[in-house]
């Protein structure tokens, strides 16, 4: 699939979005549809580096008004704390029917909308890291001024990498709970059982090739099989066998109860962020 955007303009270009633009360059984005701007000339030079057009705040303060200056797209993945200061910043030079996409956890539509000119329609994106590998999950949501045609232009920017679902605002801290911090539970999952492979005598070499191959495996089985999770899980589970005994164990550990009290402690956060 090749992707082709009008031009954009990403302010802010770190571990979110810049997974994003790897995902779109992946897809087969011309790369001078695209400019960038960071804080510091060291992420800047990192990605001219690469062939980006991309400029610094810290070097010129005019790089983000510069930068949105006729672009119909314009990309926010600045830290949720900046974008009221950053849209504040470049409101006077959107052009007139520009979509402005925020990839902010807990920057409301609201707060966004109310600084944007008349005619700028207003998109939110929670993706994830894994989009720059081509199995982003992303949820979006619509401003009140943001038509089919703007949703849609949002919804490709991520489709380019991986799955999009339209969720109401209101879902969107819990969606982000969900996917958006997700790959780091996974992570941590990862981490552990490596740390508990290595606790049995393996190397870490040996521990990461058990876990990662067993993890990639099981998922791809999932997708393969089109069976059920639990469906799976009983037909490794021999009555009176060994992994009945440690699914015991973990079972033991409410798993269930403990995600559910994760993706609320992430959603409290982004409730504070937002009233922040
Ligand atoms: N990390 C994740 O997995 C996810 C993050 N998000 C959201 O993504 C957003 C960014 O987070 P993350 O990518 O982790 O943060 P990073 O710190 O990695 O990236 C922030 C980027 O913003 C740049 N920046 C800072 N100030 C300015 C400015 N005034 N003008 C232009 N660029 C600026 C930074 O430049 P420099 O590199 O020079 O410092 C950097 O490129 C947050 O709002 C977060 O809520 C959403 C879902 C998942
Ligand atoms: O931790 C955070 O705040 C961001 C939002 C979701 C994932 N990372």
């Amino acid at each position: 699939m090749t992707i082709a955007l009008p031009r954009t303009a990403m302010l802010g270009v770190g571990s979110m979005s810049g997974s994003v633009l790897e995902g779109l360059l992946a897809a087969g984005l011309d790369p001078t549809t695209v400019t960038l701007t960071t804080r510091s000339e060291q992420s800047a030079a990192a990605w001219r580096e690469r062939g980006l057009d991309a400029t610094a705040t810290e070097t010129d303060p005019d790089a983000n008004r510069e930068a949105v200056r006729g672009a119909g797209l314009v990309v926010l993945g600045v830290k949720p704390y900046l974008v009221g200061e950053v849209l504040d910043e470049v409101a006077a030079s959107l052009h007139p029917g520009a979509v402005v996409v925020s990839v902010a956890v807990g920057t409301t539509l609201a707060s966004m909308e109310a600084r944007v000119p008349a005619g700028v329609r207003v998109v939110r994106a929670l993706p994830n890291t894994p989009i720059g590998v081509g199995h982003g999950v992303t949820g979006v949501s619509a401003g009140t001024t943001a038509d089919a045609e703007a949703v849609a232009l949002a919804s490709s920017v991520f489709t380019a990498s991986g799955q999009v679902i339209e969720v109401p605002e209101a879902q969107l801290d819990a969606l982000s709970a969900v996917s958006g911090s997700g790959p780091a539970y996974v992570f941590l999952l990862v981490e552990q059982w490596q740390q508990a492979a290595e606790a049995l005598g393996f190397t870490p070499e040996q521990a990461a090739t058990m876990v990662q191959g067993t993890i990639r495996g099981a998922v791809e089985l999932i997708a393969a099989s089109g069976l059920e999770p639990a469906d799976l899980r009983r037909a490794v589970t021999s009555p009176k066998g060994t992994t009945e005994r440690a699914v015991a164990v973990l079972q033991d550990a409410d798993l269930a109860g403990t995600f559910t009290r994760a993706s609320r402690a992430a959603i409290a956060r982004a409730e504070e962020i937002a009233a922040s």
